[in-house]
């Protein structure tokens, strides 16, 4: 299972990227406004300093507007993803943008039916939304399962990407179930590494290994 990181904040990039394994970053409207810098230098910089994916969401409201926009912002990096919104208008604009060579990922999944519709246009990417599903009692795992189910049924080449993940847990019940990538905030990666019962068996090893190296000293001295 691919892991991406759901920020365009350069701390957190840059922290996570020392593990060498990020296969991306996502980002939405809502992550850049946190941002308060230019659009396209977030990107570009994003771009400039990983080895992976940078996927960037267009805000217009039509196909037209949408193919204008994602074609410029393909633009901006050497691995650019084009995030659009699973509707009649986006899922049209995703067409003309794969006719161009031009990735693109389908996002705000929450239906079966939708998921058919992006299989069969062939999207690279989907991003069902775990966390705002399970908000509204929508299985999301199960979710995943059934779109993974439709995805190899249809001989399409689809991937499924969990978006919206809200405990370290879910990650560990995607990567079961299949899915072909997660995506997460950087809340939840550190969170990925906590375990109390790591540090305290840490602690008492290099408790243990202060003693030793102290008793050998006093040993030495006599
Ligand atoms: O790339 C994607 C999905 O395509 C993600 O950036 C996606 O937009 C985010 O995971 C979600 O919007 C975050 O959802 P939430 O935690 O605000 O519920």
């Amino acid at each position: 299972m691919d892991i991406y990181l759901d920020t365009a904040n350069e701390q957190e990039i840059e922290f996570a990227s020392k593990y060498g394994f990020l296969a991306g970053i996502t980002t939405n409207p809502s992550i850049i406004s946190k941002e308060n810098r230019e659009f396209r230098q977030i990107i570009v910089d994003i771009s400039s300093k990983i080895n992976g994916e940078v996927w960037c969401q267009v805000t217009g409201e039509t196909a037209e507007e949408m193919i204008l926009e994602g074609r410029e912002m393909s633009t901006w990096g050497k691995d650019i993803v084009i995030k659009l919104p699973m509707t009649e208008e986006g899922l049209s604009a995703a067409y003309q943008l794969k006719q161009e060579g031009i990735k693109v990922n389908m996002t705000l999944i929450y239906t079966l039916p939708q998921v058919v519709l992006a299989a069969k246009a062939g999207v690279d990417f989907i991003s069902p939304y775990i966390g705002r599903m399970d908000d509204h009692a929508i299985d999301g795992l199960q979710f995943i399962k059934e779109a993974k189910e439709i995805i190899h049924q249809m001989h399409a080449e689809t991937k499924v990407i969990g978006a919206s993940i809200r405990n370290p847990q879910v990650v560990v019940d995607l990567a079961k179930s299949g899915a072909d990538a997660v995506t997460m905030p950087f809340y939840i990666f550190k969170k990925m590494f906590a375990s109390d019962l790591t540090n305290i068996g840490l602690k008492g090893f290099l408790n243990d290994w202060k003693q030793y190296q102290s008793a050998k000293k006093s040993e030495k001295s006599y």
